[in-house]
């Protein structure tokens, strides 16, 4: 594995999964493999999961790390090309980068998306700008468009509680916000579990809020949200802006928030968010309070989804 960006980059999600559960029973039986490695952890935009779990993960290899905020402590940096800095921007990309590339063995990059610019998110841009520059892997700590990390412990999650011989029904479902939110964390999930192909796959939303097609294609696209609940065994709950009048909220239907009285048709189904989750917003107090709240679990398996990437990224080397 060279690089960790998208689904695209794994080979085998099965053989991911399977790691990630082994390092969960046995977190330091690779403690050699990153010895005398380090990893950068470059932040743009805030974190709490990732960079702490990305961390444990590193240490638990053997493997240094060292986090950036870059809008904190750093230099504010500057992506155009041909830019006069006359402005607030004050290191280009173009330098920062190199530098990053010599100190460390892995760059971990977080940059979310504008929600202004969809050519420019839907490329990738400042992601695509550490993968030029840097010359060393780059692990996406989530980008303008996906996910990954987050996605191959949501599998991990489904995979060790889902026990039955059929497939699980999986639905991903939108949930109200007050804020408008990247659509990177639908988006992966979508490309992973399509991808994974052992799930069946309902994903559930207002009119206007339809993806892009290169993620989902091949689940199915459910308007009516108790409709696409019927005997799911998984609901993921997310808010999402809109894709094609990109960036904008089309609906503040609070009826679209998950309450217990719609998982009465589920087949006790757990429920999942990747966090963090605005209560009584996105998702009531009665769900997150209860049993079928498996929020702590799918948080805790990041740990073991990092350290397996991690580990794929250290012996490519
Ligand atoms: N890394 C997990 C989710 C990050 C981001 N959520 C947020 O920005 C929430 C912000 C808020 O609730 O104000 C998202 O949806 O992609
Ligand atoms: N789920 C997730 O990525 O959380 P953070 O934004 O806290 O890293």
């Amino acid at each position: 594995m060279k690089h960790f960006l998208s689904v695209n980059d794994v080979e085998d999600i099965d053989a991911l999964v399977n790691k990630a559960l082994q390092f969960k029973m046995n977190p330091l039986v690779s403690q050699q493999i990153g010895a005398g490695k380090r990893i950068g952890l470059v932040f743009l935009n805030p974190s709490m999961r990732t960079r702490l779990s990305t961390q444990i993960a590193a240490e638990n290899l053997g493997m240094k790390a060292i986090v950036l905020n870059v809008n904190q402590d750093g230099w504010m940096l500057e992506f155009e090309e041909g830019a006069i800095m006359e402005g607030s921007s004050v290191e280009h990309i173009k330098d920062a980068a190199p530098i990053l590339g010599t100190y460390f063995d892995i760059l971990g990059v977080r940059t979310f998306p504008g929600l202004k610019d969809k050519e420019a998110d839907y490329s990738e841009f400042y992601l695509q700008q550490f993968i030029k520059y840097a010359g060393i892997p780059i692990l996406s700590l989530e980008s303008a468009t996906l996910h990954p990390l987050q996605s191959l412990a949501d599998i991990v999650t489904i995979e060790e509680l889902f026990r039955e011989k059929r497939k699980p029904k999986v639905v991903l479902t939108w949930a109200p916000h007050v804020k408008a939110l990247p659509q990177c964390v639908a988006n992966s999930f979508a490309q992973w579990i399509n991808a994974w192909g052992k799930a069946d796959f309902v994903i559930s939303h207002p009119a206007g809020y339809e993806l892009d097609e290169q993620f989902t294609k091949g689940a199915n696209i459910e308007y009516n949200q108790d409709t696409a609940l019927k005997d799911a065994d998984f609901i993921y709950v997310k808010n999402w802006s809109a894709y094609q009048e990109y960036g904008k909220i089309l609906s503040e239907d609070k009826n679209w928030m998950l309450t217990r009285s719609k998982l009465a048709t589920t087949k006790q189904a757990k429920v999942m968010h990747c966090l963090p989750v605005r209560r009584n917003v996105e998702l009531s107090d009665e769900v997150l309070d209860s049993a079928c709240s498996i929020v702590t679990q799918q948080a805790g398996n990041r740990v073991w989804a990092a350290q397996t990437v991690l580990a794929e990224l250290l012996k490519a080397k």
